[in-house]
């Protein structure tokens, strides 16, 4: 139970919703125990007119007296278990709420290397299916508890009040299904996870192979993935079959219990009217009534327990990452305003996750307003640096310094929000085209999407689509070329009109007749804004005021092009190969 106490700050909250649950179940419960006392005394009604102890009249008026108050406690018990479900589960929906909202921000504000090391998948399903769970025990297992404790208490009161000896040979046999329902919840919890592991390798496998169908169509390896496919459905059906076993043990055990219960009523209650223990033969009907009454109770109590268990599991890996600290911090609470000066002094940075060391003394000084392309072979180190600028890791040695202030000394969002960074992979939401730019500036004007998709070239495409701007992107919209999604993401950070512009190798798919036309336009809009160009090509470079070159981490060449292409080296065999390329 260590792991839910988490939970305790919601029940606290929502402390008085809880105890109105309480109270209204205790109240349909006692009415709904006026039926086996009603029932007893109906039948006994009965009998006593049949002995002749009573007149016709008198049979007559309290046979009708308790059909009313039957029905009237029936309807009140009904109420209140209608505002007992109206309450308790409604609160547990509210904490349910309140905990995926805790765990979605959480999931925010940590950092880009714990999203390196969970999957995905794991991160989704402890917000949905671990809540899930933990809200089996805050809703259900809580109702039935108070459920079980409370007619529980009150039907012993009622029974032991008409024949203690019968109600201990009544309550004998439900501890035993008690444990039994423990047992077999277990076994169909067990039964369920391993279903729910095969289905989601089942979804899996289907859902990359969908992604990826054009490279199997054009393979054509759809037998080979369709026998797969088989496969892990042959498997899913045997784990679905072997939990049905046990699921379809459930009913008949109760019915087995119950039904023993039922003959021991009969056969003790039998006896003791006979020997004169039991003055009334309507105290059997009132036994078996409450019998019936305890067993789902009383079987809720293994089940319960099991969800309990359940619940904790689950609660102790959404802790597992709700403990898990944020590696970034921001530890200045002021807004810093960022101007744009960049200077990375002998920074020296390794991947936590890879041990690689990405980056080897590397010191350069840009001033804002100024522009700085970075060059050199993939896997050099030039995405490092810009994510070294957003500080999505922070360095090991050297230090990086923004406004001559030390990165770590500035506000991370002060940071953030003066950065517009246009990734290598550009990726676009499942929205319209025009949501996608303003995601960069979320008040942006029309007029404002429009300049910016213009400046990143893509304006006559979009209009070219049918929906114009409205187009959806993504899944279930259209699908954008490379240079078209990269220019969209161009546009995005543009609009933001940062101070710091990172273009990350984001021209890579545009023609260079297009790239040339792009780069144009953002001169003209970068002019005043620190800019940091990765690319492979010589022209998207030339035009920076300084240049370097990377090489497994080091700075191995630096310069304008001027200076670059006057000095053998990387630079200037690129700049020859290109410009025979060109001529070609
Ligand atoms: N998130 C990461 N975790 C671990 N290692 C990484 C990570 N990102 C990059 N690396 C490694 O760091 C090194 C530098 O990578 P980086 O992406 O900075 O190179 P790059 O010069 O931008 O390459 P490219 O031109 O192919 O984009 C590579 O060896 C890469 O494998």
């Amino acid at each position: 139970m260590k792991a839910l106490k988490h939970l305790n700050k919601y029940f606290l909250k929502y402390r008085y919703r809880l105890i109105i649950g309480v109270i209204i179940t205790i109240i349909s419960k006692i009415f709904a125990l006026f039926t086996p006392r009603l029932v007893g005394a109906s039948i006994n009604v009965v009998s006593d007119y049949l002995d002749g102890n009573i007149s016709k009249a008198i049979f007559k008026s309290e046979l009708l007296t308790n059909v009313i108050y039957l029905v009237g406690a029936a309807v009140i018990a009904g109420l209140f278990t209608f505002l007992m479900r109206q309450t308790i589960i409604n609160v547990s929906r509210y904490i349910e709420y309140d905990l995926k909202n805790e765990i979605y921000k959480h999931y925010q504000v940590l950092s880009l290397s714990f999203y390196k090391s969970n999957r995905t998948g794991d991160l989704m399903n402890r917000i949905s299916e671990d809540v899930g769970k933990v809200r089996m025990y805050v809703g259900p297992a809580i109702m039935y508890t108070i459920n079980t404790i409370t007619l529980f208490a009150v039907a012993v009161i009622y029974m032991a009040d008409r024949s203690p000896s019968l109600t201990l040979y009544t309550l004998l046999p439900l501890p035993i299904l008690s444990v039994a329902i423990y047992k077999l919840s277990r076994l169909i919890n067990h039964r369920s996870t391993i279903v729910q592991q095969s289905l989601s390798t089942l979804s899996t496998f289907s859902q990359e192979t969908f992604s990826g169908i054009s490279v199997i169509k054009s393979y054509g390896i759809e037998p080979r993935t369709n026998a797969e496919f088989e496969t892990l459905s042959a498997e899913n059906r045997e784990k679905q079959i072997n939990l049905t076993k046990v699921q379809a043990l459930f009913f008949p055990m109760m019915i087995l219990l119950i039904g023993i219960s039922n003959l021991i009523v009969i056969y003790v209650g039998g006896m003791q009217y006979m020997n004169g223990k039991i003055e009334h033969i309507g105290t059997i009907a009132e036994f078996i009534i409450y019998v019936n009454m305890l067993t789902w109770p009383v079987a809720t109590v293994g089940w319960v327990t099991s969800l309990v268990q359940q619940a904790e599991a689950s609660q102790e890996r959404i802790n597992e990452f709700l403990n898990t600290e944020p590696e970034i911090k921001n530890t200045v609470d002021e807004l810093t305003p960022i101007k744009g000066d960049i200077e990375f002094k002998h920074v020296s940075f390794v991947y936590p996750d890879t041990n690689i060391e990405a980056l080897k003394d590397v010191s350069f000084s840009l001033k804002s307003g100024q522009t700085l392309a970075i060059l050199g072979k993939t896997g050099s180190g030039k995405s490092t640096i810009l994510d070294l600028i957003g500080r999505l890791y922070d360095i090991d040695k050297g230090s990086i310094l923004i406004d001559n202030t030390n990165i770590t000394d500035l506000n991370l969002s002060s940071l953030r929000e003066s950065i517009g960074y246009v990734p290598q992979d550009a990726f676009l939401f499942s929205d319209s085209i025009r949501n996608n730019i303003m995601f960069g500036k979320e008040d942006a004007t029309e007029n404002e999407v429009i300049d910016a998709a213009k400046n990143a070239r893509v304006h006559k495409n979009i209009i070219g689509f049918s929906k114009g701007y409205d187009t959806i992107l993504g899944e279930r919209g259209i699908t954008l070329s490379g240079g078209q999604k990269q220019r969209v993401s161009i546009a995005r950070a543009i609009i933001k009109k940062p101070d710091i512009l990172l273009f990350d190798d984001c021209l890579s798919a545009v023609d260079t007749e297009t790239e040339e036309k792009i780069l144009k336009n953002l001169i003209k809009l970068t002019k005043d804004k620190t800019t940091i160009i990765v690319s492979h090509r010589i022209s998207s470079a030339k035009n920076a005021d300084q240049i370097i070159v990377l090489e497994d981490g080091k700075i191995i060449e630096s310069g304008n092009h001027e200076s670059l292409i006057n000095t053998d080296g990387y630079y200037k065999e690129l700049y020859m190969k290109q410009l025979s390329e060109k001529e070609m």
